[in-house]
């Protein structure tokens, strides 16, 4: 007899065509999710035109954080629910901004004061910390029985100052992805979805349920 010592494959649940609500409230990265779906043949709504609410990201990592969105706006709609979690890390600063990285930008959303912030704290820490960092994304996805599967992604680079570009959001214009001469913020869509943490996390989201 042949013992198989594997454990067995756990099906993974696979995602039927239809409506499925992108769990965030962030207008840069409900832009660029419904770039990375749009092969797939499924129809985004985002959860601010459903009116849904943001809830507290009580978590304590970004997986958590992106489950607990995922799973409120599934519950509330009864769709299937893609949320993201994501952040900038910072290796001078521990892995700050991290999960807190839309926090350090304030209640007006000001990512001009959160890159100054980001910049003034590196520059603290002295030129030996350097001023590599890489960005984080989990991806959930959560079904409305409750069932969730989460995706983590990251980029790697070097922060730089002052910002360049326009393009994108939040600390973009600052993060400039290892290999390359532009930052984030000057790059065409099409390029940062080529390489990004985001695009990273929904590369195992794609070869997992569809
Ligand atoms: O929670 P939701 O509603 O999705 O929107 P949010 O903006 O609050 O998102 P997060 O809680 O995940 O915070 C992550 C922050 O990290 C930053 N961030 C994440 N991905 C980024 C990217 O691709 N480019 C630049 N900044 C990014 C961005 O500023 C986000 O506000
Ligand atoms: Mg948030």
């Amino acid at each position: 007899m042949v013992i198989d010592d594997e454990p067995p494959a756990i099906p993974h649940r696979k995602l039927a065509p239809g409506k499925l609500v992108i769990a965030s409230h962030n207008e840069g990265k409900v832009r660029e999710i419904r770039a990375l779906l749009a092969p797939y043949g499924i129809e985004p709504v985002s959860a601010g035109s459903l009116g849904l609410p943001e809830p507290e990201e009580t978590g304590t990592s970004f997986t958590a954080n992106a489950e607990l969105k995922a799973r409120a706006a599934a519950d509330l709609s009864g769709f299937v629910a893609l949320a993201d979690d994501s952040g900038l890390c910072v290796d001078a600063l521990r892995g700050d901004p991290g999960i807190y990285s839309a926090r350090w930008a304030g209640e007006a959303k000001d990512f001009a004061f959160a890159m100054r912030l980001v910049n003034q704290h590196v520059e603290e820490a002295g030129p030996d910390a350097g001023r590599d960092a890489h960005f984080v994304c989990a991806l959930s996805l959560c079904w409305p029985d409750g069932h969730v599967e989460t995706f983590e992604g990251r980029v790697d680079g070097t922060l730089v100052w002052p910002p360049r570009g326009d393009k994108g959001f939040g600390y973009d214009p600052m993060f400039q992805p290892l290999g390359h001469q532009q930052t984030f913020g000057e790059m065409e869509a099409d390029a940062k979805h080529g390489m990004s943490h985001r695009a990273d996390a929904f590369r195992k989201l794609v070869a997992a349920v569809f």
